[in-house]
């Protein structure tokens, strides 16, 4: 069962417009200086982009408060949100009443070692996932504490598989687990220490 990514708040051309972000920056990763393209012309035209964009935007105050809005999964955030260019977007799925999985395909912009997964990014898709985990099974807070083992390399251009689960809630102290897993086989595995703590939403 996915989980829902706050449907009040859908925003159809919003996710377009990030998902085109998306494409540019794969393309400019992908191009680099060993392209044909006048680079100096898309530079001019992304440019032209970012002017639209920053004329029409809100206070970044404003913009904070409406991120905020509601309660559970945020639309903006780094490794689910869909209205983040930055985002791979994760889609959750829900495999029990504690765990959640997503499966993703990591291309050039998330490159660490040769055509492999950067370490950082990893870390990044687990944290988030744990912290999602403890969402989805009812109890969250901060990480306080995370623990990577990097058994293999992640590979880029291979479906994924983020899994977590929430293992046991003790006082304020949530335990969480999870891994990347590709072909069926453990990439990295991560435990970490949350603490029931929520820093207030902008309003
Ligand atoms: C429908 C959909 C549902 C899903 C809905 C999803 C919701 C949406 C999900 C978003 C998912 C985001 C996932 C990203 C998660 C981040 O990115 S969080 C950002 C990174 N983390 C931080 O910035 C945390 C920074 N640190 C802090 O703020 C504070 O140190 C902490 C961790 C909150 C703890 O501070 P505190 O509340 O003052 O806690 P404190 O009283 O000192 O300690 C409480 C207990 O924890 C222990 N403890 C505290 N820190 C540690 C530590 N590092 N190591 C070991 N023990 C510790 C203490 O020893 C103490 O133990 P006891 O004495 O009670 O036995």
């Amino acid at each position: 069962m996915a989980i829902d990514l706050r449907s009040e708040f859908q925003a159809p051309a919003v996710d377009a417009a990030a998902d085109a972000a998306r494409r540019v920056i794969d393309a400019l990763v992908r191009s680099g200086g060993m392209t044909d393209a006048d680079m100096s012309a898309i530079a001019d035209r992304l440019n032209a982009v970012a002017d639209d964009l920053e004329a029409a935007a809100p206070p970044v105050a404003d913009r904070l408060v409406d991120m905020w809005r509601g309660d559970g999964i945020t639309r903006h955030d780094p490794v689910a949100g869909p209205e983040n260019p930055i985002a791979p977007p994760l889609e959750y799925s829900a495999v029990d009443s504690r765990t959640i999985e997503a499966v993703t395909t990591l291309g050039l912009p998330y490159q660490g070692p040769p055509s492999c997964v950067h370490g950082g990014v990893s870390a990044l898709l687990l944290d988030h996932t744990l912290g999602v985990a403890n969402g989805w099974a009812g109890v969250s807070g901060m990480t306080a504490e995370l623990t990577l083992r990097y058994h293999r390399t992640t590979p880029l251009f291979e479906p994924l598989t983020v899994t977590a689960r929430q293992v046991s809630v003790d006082g304020r102290k949530i335990r969480t687990t999870g891994e990347i897993t590709a072909g069926g086989g453990t990439c990295v595995s991560a435990e970490g220490l949350f603490i029931a703590k929520h820093p207030p939403r902008p309003r």
